[in-house]
């Protein structure tokens, strides 16, 4: 390792998995370094930077804290950090090399449909191998959701689909990006277990380990993480320098090509939409966005609702079919007071969705 590299945390992970929550447990936690942060969304709208930033806000009361985060988020355009490294990824790297006396660290949220290989690559370009180095590579697992199968069952339909027709080209599925993104990683954190049943935990647990060297460690976090000074700076000091071995890591996508099979990114299975609302009944947008991630396709969905008569704005969360709110910050005098909705899933009618949610507006006299 060489000690005057500015290390750089690469968080990957499926959609909802809780990449954002730990980024932002970091910030609120790590003070003392100043950290670069750098978001890839796979939706048309960036909600995560605006969550991190709500968190910076909060936690500058009034102690002078040496965490630059109103400055120091970069947001990558939106769609997938993997396919964009040239364009996307190197620039911003290369702004962080220009500024390294400022920067003792990077973390790197990586969209949940990503792949982090060719990330990490780019770790090896001359301009930012010189200056920089990967500290590890942390991969979020879900764990209820892996727990409930949702990887497994996608993989049996596709091997079923495959045992009927040989020649089939198959949709990459999401075990494949579950596998990729394990193969990669330094260190698995698997999250929510605060929601495992049990006997989950032993399931998951070897699921995970089929897909990592015995050398790769596992924790099993839930939200009480977020308040763990000592682990949270402990993720921040690994010291893998993943770049020097990330050209040896296996995965099914380099195979794909490997083999010449027309074979797309996940994501390019995958769609997103963003629905823009006035004022919403909360109770109400809860309720018909609780129909829709029971009746389609929806993988995930986050954004932030405006509430009649409510000073702060609230955030909107879904995954799977699991809805969480919250009220995070006090809207702006300078933000329109906006409902704000990204849904990511598969075969969306966003013309329906938008239809369905805008039941719950608040008709407003103009
Ligand atoms: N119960 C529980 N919920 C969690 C935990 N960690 C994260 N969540 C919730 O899971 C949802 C998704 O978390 P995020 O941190 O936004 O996930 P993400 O991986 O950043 O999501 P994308 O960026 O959209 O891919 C949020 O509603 C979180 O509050 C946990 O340990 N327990």
């Amino acid at each position: 390792m060489n000690l005057n590299k500015i290390p750089a945390t690469v968080v990957t992970g499926f959609l909802g998995s809780g990449k954002t929550t730990l980024l932002a447990g970091m910030l609120r936690q790590v003070t003392g370094k100043r950290i670069a942060v750098i978001i890839n969304e796979f939706g048309e709208q960036d909600i995560d930077s605006s969550l991190l930033r709500g968190c910076a806000l909060d936690c500058d009361d009034g102690d002078d804290s040496p965490v630059e985060v109103e400055d120091g988020i970069y947001e990558l355009a939106n769609g997938c950090i993997c396919c964009t490294v040239e364009e996307e990824f190197l620039p911003v790297m290369k702004q962080l090399v220009a500024r390294r006396d400022d920067i003792d660290h990077i973390l790197i949220e990586t969209s949940g449909l990503a792949l982090p290989k060719p990330l990490v690559q780019a770790f090896n370009w001359p301009e930012v191998r010189q200056h920089c180095t990967v500290d590890a590579i942390i991969t979020v697992v879900d764990g209820p959701a892996v727990a409930a199968g949702r990887y497994a069952s996608d993989i049996d339909k596709v091997e079923a689909q495959r045992r009927a027709d040989d020649s089939l080209d198959h949709d990459p599925s999401l075990r494949e990006l579950l596998d990729d993104q394990l193969s990669a990683a330094d260190l698995v954190l698997v999250t929510k277990t605060d929601l495992l049943a049990p006997g989950d935990r032993e399931r998951v647990e070897a699921l995970v380990r089929a897909r990592v060297p015995a050398s790769v460690k596992t924790l099993f976090i839930d939200q009480s993480l977020a308040g763990d000074k000592a682990q949270l700076e402990a993720l921040m000091g690994i010291g893998a320098a993943s770049e020097s071995h990330i050209d040896a890591i296996d995965n099914h996508h380099d195979r794909h090509h490997a083999e010449g099979a027309h074979h797309d990114h996940a994501h390019d299975n995958f769609d997103s939409c963003v629905i823009r609302l006035g004022e919403v009944d909360g109770e109400a947008l809860t309720a018909r966005l609780q129909a829709l991630l029971q009746r389609h396709e929806i993988y995930r969905a986050k954004g932030f609702a405006a509430l009649p008569g409510k000073p702060m704005r609230r955030v909107i969360q879904a995954v799977g079919e699991r809805q969480e709110g919250y009220f995070d910050r006090l809207w702006r005098a300078d933000e329109a007071r906006q409902t704000q909705l990204v849904i990511i899933g598969k075969g969306l009618d966003s013309a329906a969705l938008h239809a369905a949610l805008a039941d719950a507006e608040i008709a407003t006299a103009r």
